[in-house]
């Protein structure tokens, strides 16, 4: 195994005195794509948040690279990890080129200088995702799909080696989720680990290490997804009869929900 890039041990947080997490504990090995699966509500968006420092945990510990977040300020947590939000609507009137560079925030002490290295990792990530050319447009005039691309140049511009992603594919056609495929890949190559929320269960199984199948804050299966997608899982996670298959030039399962649980 690995080392860890995050342990989470007995993680325990509510909201308004509704538990959506109890006791959870979990590793996530550096350098793999670990897909989050689950219904609508489960708690996706909000163990993301606790990953990354944003919904402050009522007990129980979460470690990064060995260190609790509880010792580390906000910015040296921003240096280690990035969190992409679900909602993607900015209404500020922020360039995209601006909103990128805010990626670069917390490697910035303050009213320290901008440095080539930044500027790099701006132009870097503005390649990558492919949308240099909007890079003097103001977000609130994007599209959905193009400012969901804009939010993942800026983490990438942030470059940790650990990315929490909500949703980076749902709003984008099909060509841009295999370009956004292919960089959360060359990102795992590189070391970095991924945790992205995915609501496509066909896409997120075919391009993860390992998928987390998620329902009511508990997980259902913690697995490659050879072995975590099946029908009984799906039942668990979605209420929902499906049928499994292997996909023969991928050589993948592939899953289609037909009926509700009653
Ligand atoms: N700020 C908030 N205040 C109160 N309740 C909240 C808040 N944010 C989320 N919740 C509730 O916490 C539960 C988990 O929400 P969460 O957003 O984590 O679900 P999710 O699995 O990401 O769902 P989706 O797939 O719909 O995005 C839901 O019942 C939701 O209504």
């Amino acid at each position: 195994m690995n080392e860890a890039a995050l342990e989470i041990q007995s993680l325990t947080f509510h909201r308004n005195a509704r538990t959506i997490f109890n006791n959870l504990s979990f590793t996530v090995e550096k350098g793999k794509f670990i897909a989050l699966i689950g219904p609508n509500g489960t708690g996706k968006s909000t163990l993301l948040k606790c990953l990354a420092g944003i919904n402050r945990i009522d007990s129980g510990d979460i470690k990064i690279f060995n260190r609790s977040l509880r010792q580390l300020k906000p910015m040296e947590i921003a240096k280690r990890i990035t969190y992409m939000p679900q909602t993607t609507t900015l209404e500020t009137n922020f360039t995209v080129q601006q909103v990128v560079e805010m990626g670069r925030y917390p490697h910035k002490k303050r009213f320290s200088r901008w440095m080539k290295t930044d500027q790099l990792a701006v132009k870097k990530a503005l390649e990558q995702v492919g949308i240099s050319h909007l890079k003097h447009r103001f977000v609130p005039s994007l599209s959905g799909g193009e400012r969901q691309l804009v939010y993942l140049a800026k983490a990438i511009a942030q470059e940790t080696d650990i990315l929490l992603l909500d949703e980076p594919t749902s709003d984008l056609d099909i060509y841009y989720q295999v370009i956004v495929t292919d960089i959360l890949h060359s990102l795992v190559q590189e070391g970095k680990t991924v945790i992205a929320a995915i609501h496509d269960i066909n896409l997120a199984t075919r391009i993860c290490d390992q998928c987390i199948f998620l329902k009511d804050g508990k997980f259902v299966a913690y697995n490659a997804p050879s072995d975590a997608l099946n029908t009984e899982n799906i039942a668990k996670t979605f209420q929902v009869k499906s049928i499994i298959y292997q996909e023969p030039l991928m050589k993948k399962k592939q899953m289609i929900p037909f009926d509700v649980l009653t």
